[in-house]
């Protein structure tokens, strides 16, 4: 007898509403978590309450507010493509099974922050009768910072319980060839539209660089996933550059910074750029705020001509079935 599978796609999570409250509650679930801040819980604890979560959320919340809907959807970005990317795949899926039996893997979606949160939704997916699940965090890139909270909250779900039942979680793919291939053919799509600028830069989001010299993988993935991409797209050295974006706090991360480097090439005479987040899965506030409106000025005002964002893959086909392939690969569906 086949095993009920079921394939859940996960992403950060974000405020249930654009307001200073909605912003609060998610960033201190998030900041909370000694995975993203490693300073000493005595004092981030100080740090995070008399100063982060009274400030930050009055100054984010208006961000929010401006991302929040478009012409296509209600509400955040980052949920409405994490939902609705979870339906596409699961029409995928069910697709290809034989008619009237579902033989695959029913998808859903889960938050690692905020909701839906992972506890209730594997516990309706047993509910349900699931006995075999596939976590599939929408991270290309492994980083301490993204990927292991979600290894942490899958082992914390099931401590003590006797009966734990067959849970995979997928580590990354930041190489694999659907993905850079899905990168590759969405600039090309922007290139035919917009016409092609002078340099091509990748910006990801960014992770304080102790982390990394402590054994984090991330910037070896996205070094891999750049020049992957770069290679795919016949572009010379010359005509693009890797950058990191976000930079929370004081500490020093990975560098050069997106908004440096951005300054820096106005500055130098470099025209026109088009820039592409590789490690976002979805469009969200690091992208359509952060990037395609406080980059893009930073570039204008330094004397850059031209500015264009490329949209993450999002509900793209090709990111749909590279999402079906790395399923696949995992034995399920
Ligand atoms: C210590 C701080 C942070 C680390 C480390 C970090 C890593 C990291 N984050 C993402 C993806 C996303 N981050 C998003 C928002 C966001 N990130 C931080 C801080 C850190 N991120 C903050 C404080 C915020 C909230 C916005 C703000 O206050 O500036 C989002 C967007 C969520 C949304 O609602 O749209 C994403 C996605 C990755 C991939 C990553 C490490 C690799
Ligand atoms: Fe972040
Ligand atoms: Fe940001």
């Amino acid at each position: 007898m086949q095993m009920k599978k079921a394939v859940i796609l996960m992403n950060l999570g974000t405020p249930s509403e654009p307001t200073p409250a909605g912003v609060r509650s998610f960033l201190k679930a998030f900041l909370s978590d000694r995975r993203v801040v490693e300073i000493p819980r005595p004092l981030w604890w100080v740090i995070l309450n008399a100063f982060v979560l009274t400030l930050r959320p009055k100054k984010v919340a208006p961000a929010y507010e401006e991302i929040w809907s478009s012409g296509d959807f209600e509400g955040s970005p980052i949920f409405y493509y994490t939902r609705e990317q979870a339906a596409a795949l699961g029409k995928l899926l069910s697709a290809e099974c034989d008619a009237g039996e579902v033989k695959g893997a029913r998808v859903t979606f889960a938050m690692t922050y905020g909701e839906p949160g992972l506890q209730s939704t594997v516990a309706q997916l047993r509910d349900a009768g699931v006995e075999q699940f596939l976590v599939l965090p929408l991270y290309p890139q492994y980083s301490c910072t993204t990927t292991a909270p979600i290894y942490d909250q899958v082992a914390a779900l099931f401590t003590g319980s006797r009966n734990v039942p067959d849970i995979r979680i997928v580590n990354n793919y930041h190489d694999h060839p659907l993905y850079i291939e899905a990168l590759a053919s969405s600039v090309r799509e922007h290139w035919a539209q917009n016409g092609r600028s002078e340099r091509l830069l990748m910006s990801y989001h960014g992770i304080p660089r102790s982390y990394v010299d402590k054994g984090d993988p991330y910037l070896e993935h996205c070094q891999r996933t750049s020049e992957l991409l770069a290679e795919a797209l016949e572009l010379q050295p010359d005509e693009w550059a890797m950058s990191f974006q976000s930079r929370f706090g004081k500490a020093e991360w990975l560098k050069p910074y997106t908004s440096e480097l951005l300054k820096t090439w106005g500055r130098e005479g470099v025209s026109s750029v088009e820039v592409i987040c590789p490690a976002f899965a979805s469009d969200c506030l690091e992208t359509l705020e952060e990037i395609a409106e406080e980059n893009c000025a930073y570039f204008l005002e330094s004397g850059g001509k031209g500015f264009s964002y490329i949209p993450c893959l999002n509900l793209r086909q090709d990111h749909i079935n590279l999402l079906r392939a790395v399923v696949r690969e995992n034995g399920f569906a």
